[in-house]
């Protein structure tokens, strides 16, 4: 306790901006002030009210201080107190010298400087000088703390911004409520950060409501998780980031045991467009689908014939908002991930992400497990529903004919026991993550250098129509996809006559690799005897094509 006292008098205030008019009135700790503004949350965060008892800044580039920035927040949030997060390109002088406790979490640029957001206020901050300061009795009774966030690799100026303004506004007078915090990204600047933010409320003297803050998240919700499931990350809403820039920032996080992308291709390849989507087979029982693909920048992508494609799928945005209905999810609202301290942890989603995105794009949402129904079963509210889970989870026969023989799909099974209540957090520990699915190129490079052609086997068609059943995820996706695509063209069309506009590929490319395959043609004078079924012709074709390319003499017998 005495550790506290002196952390809580280091930084006491002798008075704040009220009691200086009055001297009758006794000057308040930082505490007191946070106290005094207890219970007047700021969720929506960035509008700065003039009572507010502590205002974050941020600095930054790429976005990893803004996300901190948002941790922090959260943070406060959790404690109870009112707070604010303003982006440093808003920095305004004026509200600036009213705010009796400033946060810095910012970043260090090139050579040494100011990200761009954070310019202005560095040219404010330089101009400054400490007589003024005296003079006008500004910043005399304000607190300030600074975390930078920089990289040690840059050893001259490493987290040069940072420290730049710790010392400026120690010297303009504000207090110091703990020695600048030194974040580095070459290491591990999570643990940095979670470091210093546990000294800080140490140091406001909060300290004994929690262990550190991110223990304090694990441990209350691994009560929230389904009894065999560790918590490796929370989620909080933030607002609309500044700059989204992962794709950037996990590259450069490579070196970081913790933070790999689970799968980094979700970010970085170079897109596919959808060109067409035809049957070639398509009886009552079973299909192939003929799917051409055009390829965005043929300098960057290129392929052999019988190469194994590699795509990441997504589930359709109805499927999305069924399940967000569901669950009362908010598909347009932002979501952070914290990683849960000390655990191993790989990104599941870009962070931030939007709740459609996360839903759409990196979850499985199609097909319903029996491990992820019994998990789903613990948050089911009614006896009906809840049995009904565990005896699915549990009866393999009941679950052949109820899930997988009707091809039960998640938003069908949330439909058939609508009291499951589950937080966005436990719902992304509890379903599975987007798989890959690999196909045979069923074209050659040679031939049509900007198209790849697959050919895939779907279940008849109708069953694409129905949300509740799910006919397998690759044939609702290149449905969806050819729907999406057939609106772009009717849109551009309509609009042409007085814009010009050209159609938006956008919304119908596919995120693929090229892995290579052993399969391929021998010599040209070797003959080929090839037997296949359905879409086991995917190869057929691109070696077929490839011999056309190799000899002018082709002679071919098929039989069907
Ligand atoms: C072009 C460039 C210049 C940088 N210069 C410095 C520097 O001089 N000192 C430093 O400590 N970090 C430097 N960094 C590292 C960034 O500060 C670090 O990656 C930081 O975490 C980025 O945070 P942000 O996402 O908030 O922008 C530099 C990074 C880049 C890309």
């Amino acid at each position: 306790m005495s550790i506290l006292t002196n952390l809580f008098g280091s930084v006491s205030l002798r008075k704040v901006r009220s009691s200086r008019r009055n001297p009758s009135v006794a000057p308040m700790s930082l505490r007191e002030q946070f106290s005094m503004n207890r219970g007047h949350h700021n969720h929506s965060g960035r509008e700065v009210s003039p009572q507010s008892a502590m205002v974050i800044y941020f600095g930054s580039q790429t976005g990893r201080s803004e996300a901190l920035a948002n941790r922090l927040n959260q943070s406060a949030l959790k404690y109870g107190y009112v707070c604010a997060i303003k982006d440093l390109y808003k920095f305004d002088p004026d509200d600036f010298v009213k705010e009796s406790i400033a946060i810095f979490i910012v970043s260090t640029y090139i050579n040494g400087g100011a990200t761009d957001n954070a310019a202005h206020f560095n040219f404010w901050i330089n101009a400054q000088t400490e007589a003024e300061s005296a003079k006008k009795n500004i910043l005399r009774a304000q607190q300030y703390a600074v975390f930078a966030s920089g990289d040690s690799k840059y050893a001259d100026t490493f987290n040069q911004f940072g420290i730049a303004i710790d010392n400026k506004m120690h010297l303009l007078g504000a207090k110091r409520i703990l020695p600048c915090g030194m974040g580095d990204a070459n290491t591990n600047l999570d643990m940095d950060y979670a470091t210093w933010e546990g000294s800080l409320w140490q140091a406001i003297g909060t300290h004994n409501l929690s262990l550190s803050l991110i223990e304090n998240a694990r441990l209350s919700k691994r009560r929230m998780l389904p009894t065999d499931t560790k918590l490796q990350f929370s989620v909080i809403e933030v607002l609309q980031p500044r700059s989204i820039d992962f794709g950037t920032r996990l590259k450069k996080q490579e070196k970081a045991k913790n933070h790999i992308a689970s799968n980094s291709v979700f970010f970085d390849a170079p897109p596919l467009i959808l060109d067409s989507v035809d049957y070639v087979v398509s009886d009552p029982k079973s299909a192939v689908l003929r799917v051409d693909l055009t390829i965005d920048d043929p300098t960057k992508w290129t392929y052999q014939g019988a190469d194994t494609l590699v795509l990441y799928p997504e589930n359709s945005l109805a499927t999305a908002e069924a399940i967000a209905t569901a669950l009362k999810f908010k598909l347009s609202q932002y979501v952070q991930l914290i990683p849960v301290a000390n655990v191993p942890f790989k990104h599941p989603f870009p962070s931030p992400c939007t709740v459609q995105d996360i839903l759409t794009k990196y979850y499985e949402c199609a097909t319903v497990s029996q491990a992820v129904i019994k998990n789903l079963a613990q948050y089911s509210k009614e006896t009906k529903d809840n049995d009904l889970l565990n005896q699915l989870a549990s009866d393999s026969i009941m679950y052949k004919t109820k899930v997988s023989d009707t091809k039960l799909s998640l938003v069908g099974l949330l439909k058939l026991c609508p009291s499951i209540e589950i937080s966005l957090e436990v719902f992304l520990h509890v379903i599975p993550f987007m798989q890959p699915r690999y196909f045979t190129i069923a074209s050659l490079h040679q031939l049509a250098l900007a198209t790849v052609s697959l050919c895939i086997r779907v279940p008849p068609k109708e069953v694409f129509n129905d949300i509740e059943h799910h006919g397998g995820l690759i044939g609702g996706y290149f449905t969806d996809l050819s729907i999406k695509k057939e609106k772009a063209i009717a849109y551009a069309q309509k609009s042409k006559t007085s814009l010009g506009t050209t159609v938006d590929t956008s919304q119908h490319c596919v995120q693929a690799l090229v892995f290579p395959s052993k399969f391929r043609v021998g010599p040209a004078d070797c003959p080929m005897i090839m037997i296949a079924t359905s879409s086991g012709f995917a190869p057929m074709r691109a070696l077929l094509q490839e011999r056309l390319v190799s000899t002018s003499k082709l002679q071919l017998l098929i039989h069907l």
